[in-house]
């Protein structure tokens, strides 16, 4: 479904932040990428749907060449892949509806959007979805009015009423406390599953990634340098990844964490 080959990215500055990236993604399935700080992970994500632009390589998506798309195919692109951000992104002055409903701008237009004048159909969804996120009472408070969690909430509905195929997520859970980024998680990966969507979730918090996705990818200085299951992060492999640090203590993080979400 996705594709990248030979990926790469060099910044004006010369900074080289991706050398020769080539991934397969499956339709429907999650993976996590993680890596210790400036590996890259934020540029893979941004080179995917070209917020950053490549340098070199291709990104495939559904057989379709991304990097040679103009602005019209590009639009019409993007539409497949939803993000979702650290910092949410939010419109604060609007209500969780709006925003919810501003996924839906590289379908309807700007001028449309901007006049707030979604089809019924539109509505519908973004009602629907707020009630799978729990938040269908919320709808129309100001996004300023709400907590991190309900932030993100938003941020994934946003992102799934654009009917993607594929979601990018960018730290999804840097801004959250430890339980809520649980529930963020669990979350993403749920509606994953429920919708047949695949995902690249950008995320630092090992023993985060190691409880929800079946696939992690770690980067380190712009190369992969594992591709695995979550159980094969060996204290050696995280070492190769991140550098000397005390791995056991995240292993044992990440037992504590599940005897806590099995309570
Ligand atoms: N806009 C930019 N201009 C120049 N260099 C950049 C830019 N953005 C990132 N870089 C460089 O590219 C490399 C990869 O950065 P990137 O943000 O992709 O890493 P990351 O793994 O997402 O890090 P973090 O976990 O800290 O967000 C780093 O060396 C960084 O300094």
């Amino acid at each position: 479904m996705l594709r990248l080959q030979k990926l790469s990215k060099t910044y004006k500055t010369g900074d080289q932040a991706l050398t020769a990236i080539d991934l397969d993604v499956p339709k429907g399935q999650v993976l996590a990428l993680i890596g210790p700080s400036g590996a890259g992970k934020s540029t893979m994500i941004r080179c995917i749907n070209r917020l950053v632009e490549p340098t070199g390589g291709a990104v495939l998506l559904d057989e379709v060449d991304l990097t040679g798309l103009g602005p019209g195919r590009l639009r019409k692109a993007r539409r497949e892949m939803g993000m979702i951000f650290q910092e949410y992104a939010l419109v604060e002055r609007l209500t969780v509806m709006e925003n919810v409903l501003s996924g839906r701008l590289g379908y309807v237009g700007f001028w449309r959007s901007f006049l707030r004048r979604y089809p019924q159909s539109d509505v519908d969804a973004a009602f629907r979805l707020l009630d799978r996120v729990g938040l269908l009472h919320m709808a129309d408070k100001r996004a300023d009015e709400l907590s991190g969690g309900q932030r993100q909430r938003v941020g994934i509905c946003r992102a799934l009423i654009q009917q993607p195929k594929l979601l990018l997520v960018d730290e999804p859970t840097a801004s959250l406390d430890p339980k809520t980024s649980r529930q963020i998680m669990r979350l993403i990966t749920e509606l994953c599953q429920e919708r047949g969507l695949a995902a690249i979730i950008n995320i630092h918090d090992v023993a985060l990634a190691q409880m929800f996705v079946p696939r992690v990818v770690g980067l380190r200085l712009g190369e992969i340098v594992y591709d695995g299951l979550p159980t094969g992060l060996t204290p050696d492999k995280l070492t190769e990844i991140y550098g000397e640090e005390d791995w056991e203590a995240t292993i044992e993080k990440v037992e504590d964490e599940e005897i806590e979400a099995a309570e």
